[in-house]
């Protein structure tokens, strides 16, 4: 398989207060080249210790070793929340080969943890449909899980906030989509990748998870250094393999850019095909919009003639539940 040749991005000049404005416009001129030519980049000198990184992952490796019942136990009522074992994990109405634990934050109440700022008898803070599919409480496996998810979570909410300021940058349009951003609704999914064997080829195809573009804003991936099981599709229609670098995150953008950019940017498809015989994880953290944030082109970016991009304008909120029922939905 052809190797991807994603850039690679040294965000290490928007962490060094030393640093100079011209290093830092440099890094954000590298990363609108890496958005409109790719939608994929590596990040590298991102300031979030590895040792965390290896810790968390770690941590999502024993949680997939444990017994089938043992992490049934951290299924939740909705579907969404919690461990999906291979027979539920669907992706647009299709089978995955992998199992997932995911968290999302406690959307049940806008005000509780979203949002503090938004007044709670707002419509806007609550959610739009009911029942609230995201309802049910979060499930850890233990403390231990816990603390070092929420840790890890907190160093990357912090991370992108810096990398989507930086890309704002780039894109000449200052800050003022940080507006949006604040307070972010995030995802957290870890990704278990058992080898697949001659007998799930045969039924599913050979995919571990199917191709899909991910839907919001940016993802951050920290995924096992040993295995380049993740695929993005060229633009010349080929898959090519992400070949890990030790340290490095993958780092992808979602189809919330594409709109917000009026096309500058896209998204890129992606899939993971598992076939070594060391399980694999990856832990995708998905940052996106506050709940409330009206989604449709930025005015800046707009075109005279403009944006030609079909939308709706419609707040986050639904249509982070349009799209999960649509990914996720049974
Ligand atoms: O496991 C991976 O490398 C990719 C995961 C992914 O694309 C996702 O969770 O959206
Ligand atoms: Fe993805």
């Amino acid at each position: 398989m052809t190797v991807a040749t994603l850039p690679i991005i040294d965000f290490g000049p928007y962490l060094d207060p030393a640093a100079s404005a011209e290093q830092r416009q440099a890094v954000s001129r590298a990363l609108d080249k890496a958005c409109r030519e790719h939608g994929f980049f590596y990040l590298v000198n991102h300031g979030v210790p590895q040792e965390l990184c290896d810790r968390v992952r770690a941590q999502g490796h024993q949680f997939f070793q444990l017994p089938e019942e043992e992490k049934r136990k951290h299924q939740v009522a909705g579907g969404f929340r919690g461990y999906k074992h291979f027979s539920d994990n669907i992706i647009k109405e299709r089978r995955n080969l992998n199992e997932a634990i995911v968290f999302y934050p406690p959307v049940n109440g806008y005000s509780n943890g979203i949002a503090p700022d938004v007044d709670p008898d707002s419509p806007s803070a609550r959610l739009p449909t009911t029942p609230d599919i995201l309802g049910g409480q979060m499930s850890w496996p233990s403390d231990e899980f816990r603390a070092v998810t929420e840790e890890y979570r907190d160093h990357i909410l912090r991370l992108g906030d810096r990398v989507l300021s930086a890309i704002a940058a780039g894109l000449g349009i200052g800050d003022s989509f940080r507006n949006w951003m604040l307070n972010p609704t995030w995802s957290i999914r870890f990704n278990g990748y058992p080898n697949l064997t001659g007998d799930d080829v045969e039924k599913s195809g050979g995919i571990s998870l199917i191709e899909h573009a991910d839907f919001g804003c940016i993802t951050i991936l920290n995924q096992d250094p040993e295995s380049d099981s993740l695929q993005v599709l060229h633009q010349n229609g080929e898959w090519h393999g992400v070949q890990p670098i030790p340290g490095a995150f993958v780092v992808n953008i979602g189809q919330l850019l594409n709109l917000w950019t009026c096309g500058r940017y896209t998204e890129t498809l992606h899939r993971v095909i598992h076939r070594a015989e060391q399980p694999r994880v990856s832990i995708a953290i998905f940052i996106d919009p506050r709940f409330d944030a009206v989604i449709e082109p930025l005015s800046e970016l707009a075109p005279p003639d403009g944006c030609p991009i079909a939308y709706t304008p419609k707040t986050f909120g639904s249509h982070f539940l349009e799209q999960i029922q649509t990914y996720f939905g049974a």
